[in-house]
């Protein structure tokens, strides 16, 4: 039997306010063994029938990072595209991923294919799988800052493009792909917020009462 006490309830809070999406990171280099070591952390999350659909590729491949870096670049210009005035000028001015400094490239996909789980939970609602993998990466990402470790999510790709790159099976979807390594900077509040592009609202804005 394991208790945590409020120092542990304190310290576990402060993780969940200062975990970041890191876009800036510092050149140097992970440890031996720290992305597995976060990998690790990833699989002890909930998963729809114990299903464990999360499947990770580390791309170490300079050609294929290249070629990861250069979907982002002509799926950022077609988003840039899609804003006009004041809300376009702010939208070139963000830096929306750190694939050309991270010393980690990891993308994560959900095996729709595997009879892991033996379908207990999505027969009604398939697309548990991939909701069962995006909680695995929110611990990587916790587990992550908690080793003073940053990640950042990058979504603005083609999976199509990415599939290819990466040469994986079909039935896999692609789900995230995420720049790990040490964060330049430490801050509270999320990057959008800093740079005026959203905020932060209040939890009554989410929730209803019935
Ligand atoms: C599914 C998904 C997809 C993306 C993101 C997140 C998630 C959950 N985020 C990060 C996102 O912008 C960030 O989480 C919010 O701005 C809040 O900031 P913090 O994570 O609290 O620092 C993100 N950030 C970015 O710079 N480029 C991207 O392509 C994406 N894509």
């Amino acid at each position: 039997m394991v208790e945590f006490d409020d120092t542990f309830r304190r310290h576990l809070r402060e993780l969940f306010v200062w975990r970041r999406d890191v876009r800036r990171f510092r050149g140097d280099q992970l440890p031996d063994g720290a992305v597995e070591r976060l990998i690790e952390t990833a699989c002890l999350s909930p998963s729809v029938g114990l299903s464990q659909p999360w499947r990770f590729v580390t791309v170490d491949d300079a050609a294929r990072r290249r070629a990861v870096i250069d979907d982002f670049r002509a799926c950022n210009a077609d988003a840039l595209d899609c804003y006009s005035g004041e809300r376009a000028a702010r939208y070139a001015t963000l830096k929306l991923s750190g694939l050309e400094q991270a010393p980690g490239h990891l993308a994560v996909f959900a095996d729709k294919a595997s009879d892991i789980g033996h379908g207990l939970g999505r027969a009604t609602m398939p697309e548990t799988t991939e909701y069962s993998v995006v909680a695995a990466i929110t611990a990587m990402w916790l587990a992550a800052r908690a080793e003073g470790i940053g990640l950042g999510w990058v979504s603005i790709l083609h999976p199509d493009r990415i599939h290819t790159i990466l040469d994986v099976p079909s039935s896999w979807k692609f789900i995230a792909y995420l720049c790990i390594g040490y964060p330049e900077t430490e801050c509270d509040q999320p990057e959008l917020e800093q740079a005026k592009w959203e905020h932060r609202r209040g939890t009554e804005e989410f929730t209803l009462r019935r």
